[in-house]
């Protein structure tokens, strides 16, 4: 589950942007939110994961990580098993 500003069609920023292209090219499917809608879950969210940030990934529950985090475990070729454990 990606938390993002837009939506997958038409991010709102370059980080989430980035991320949504992240997972399409490597063929992850991925539900999404825009938290430009909702100011109490971006607000909430910023608070209940300890992390300041958007986009924030989430899988089986847990933060995988923001921006910088996801594009790291693509280079390292780690992105797909991480998000497939
Ligand atoms: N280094 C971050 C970049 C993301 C970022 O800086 N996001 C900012 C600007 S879009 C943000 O979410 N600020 C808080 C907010 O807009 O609520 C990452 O790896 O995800
Ligand atoms: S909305 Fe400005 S950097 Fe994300």
């Amino acid at each position: 589950m990606l938390f993002m500003k837009g939506n997958p069609d038409a991010p709102k920023c370059g980080f989430s942007s980035k991320v949504v292209n992240a997972l399409k090219e490597e063929g992850v499917t991925f539900g999404s939110f825009d938290i430009l809608s909702d100011e109490e879950v971006r607000q909430g969210l910023k608070a209940f994961s300890n992390w300041p940030t958007f986009p924030q990934l989430y899988y089986k529950g847990e933060l995988v990580g923001g921006c910088d985090i996801v594009l790291e475990l693509r280079t390292d070729g780690a992105l797909k098993s991480t998000l497939s454990e």
